[in-house]
């Protein structure tokens, strides 16, 4: 520790102490790959000199890569927890096979964190931003959480509205998956305003009843999913664009507890080109282009701590998170090939598709439950799912 500049001597009137002073460590254990030391920190000294020291020691002890978090508990103001990983299991890249066949809501398992544990996402009652700039493999995370919302979708637990304005290219290898999809700004409108009309009807349903809706068959949480955000709030034509910000601002202000959460894949984060940037509830940073881009993205302190700007090119799909407690983890999504999509798309496709309003008739729709937006699929023979196998690894394993 006095190696990486985490001792001092204290001063004593005039004179300095001759004894150095070092943080106290209160704990070693190690699980897995993981050396976890919880540190306390010396007279002077604050939590964030602490997290700020931990790539030294992470060179000094040849970690291969580490982990912050703040420790738990009554020590919690004055200790943190590093976590050293001897052996960084994120290298080799995995491919996702097929969906669990759970239909879960409340979180979707995505990948791996960097001490081999399971990476799940939570995404009932957040809003998600995955960030990163062209080939950082946010179509991994996208249709992890497609894909693993998939189960729930059949059974009308979870509905899933498309805005791919790139053509369409990203969105529509799953089509099958989602009630509405849009690949014109127009159609993306007319997905925005119908999913204010659920909250509109939600809000009236539920107020004074319930605080957090809880999704049923028939009544279920809503996922807007958003392929490039920034077709959307930067590139589009100026009507299209003030519009879609401000619907798109009061889905993310209000659409939380209603059972309404967005999940939106973008470039370049910054402001002017997302302005609702600060709206999202939860960020996933994949590799950036700067070190002020992973400011940006994580926030103020984040660059020494999780560090998503110098992600390596070869290793897409890797992100940098920051848990609501603060715990910062580097992660890995699996990789989601074309041909597993399709065959979860096939297997678990919507059951209830919505009608957007023809283009025409957009300017009065006023989201005020005139028409109704939701007819059910026509039964369909159920078709086997398509056999597949894990492969792994592909591409490159070193970063
Ligand atoms: N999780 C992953 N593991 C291994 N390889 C991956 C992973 N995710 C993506 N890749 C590889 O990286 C390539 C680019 O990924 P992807 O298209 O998802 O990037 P992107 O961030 O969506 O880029 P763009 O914004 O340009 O569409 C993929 O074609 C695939 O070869």
């Amino acid at each position: 520790m006095q190696q990486c500049g985490l001792a001092a001597p204290f001063r004593k009137g005039r004179d300095l102490d001759p004894q150095i002073h070092v943080p106290r460590l209160l704990r070693c254990r190690t699980y897995g790959s993981v050396l976890e030391l919880t540190v306390e920190t010396r007279r002077g000294q604050t939590i964030e000199e602490l997290n700020t020291a931990a790539p030294k020691l992470a060179a000094s002890l040849r970690a291969a890569t580490y982990r912050v978090r703040p420790a738990q508990g009554r020590r919690a103001g004055y200790s943190t927890v590093i976590e050293l990983v001897m052996h960084d299991s994120l290298t080799a890249p995995v491919q996702a096979a097929a969906a669990s066949p759970l239909p879960t809501y409340d979180k979707v398992t995505l990948g791996r964190g960097q001490s081999g544990a399971t990476w799940q996402l939570v995404v009932r009652g957040r809003h998600t931003l995955i960030a990163g700039c062209s080939g950082a493999g946010k179509g991994s995370v996208l249709w992890g959480l497609c894909c693993g919302l998939s189960p729930a979708v059949r059974r009308d637990l979870v509905r899933l509205w498309g805005v791919d304005l790139k053509r369409g290219v990203e969105l529509q290898m799953g089509a099958g998956l989602f009630s509405a999809a849009a690949y014109n700004p127009r159609d993306a409108l007319a997905v925005l305003k119908s999913l204010l009309q659920v909250i509109d009807e939600r809000g009236t349903k539920m107020a004074g009843h319930s605080r957090l809706h809880q999704p049923r068959p028939g009544d279920p949480l809503h996922v807007l999913v958003i392929d490039e955000l920034a077709a959307l709030t930067a590139y589009s034509d100026i009507t299209i664009r003030r519009d879609a910000e401000r619907l798109l601002s009061e889905i993310l202000t209000q659409g939380r507890a209603l059972g309404v959460v967005v999940v939106a894949c973008v470039q370049d984060p910054r402001k002017d080109v997302v302005p609702m940037r600060g709206l999202f509830t939860q960020t996933v940073a994949l590799r950036l282009r700067s070190i002020e881009e992973t400011v940006m993205v994580l926030g103020e302190g984040a660059a020494a701590i999780a560090p998503a700007h110098r992600i390596s090119p070869r290793a897409p799909g890797t992100a940098w998170i920051v848990d609501d407690t603060g715990a910062v983890d580097r992660v890995r999504a699996d990789y989601w090939p074309d041909e597993v999509i399709a065959a979860v798309a096939t297997t678990n496709r919507a059951n209830v598709l919505v009608e957007l309003p023809a283009n025409d008739n957009l300017d009065d729709f006023a989201g005020d439950g005139e028409w109704d937006v939701v007819s059910p699929r026509r039964p369909r023979t159920p078709r086997k799912p398509r056999e597949m196998s894990l492969v792994a690894p592909i591409g490159g394993d070193d970063e």
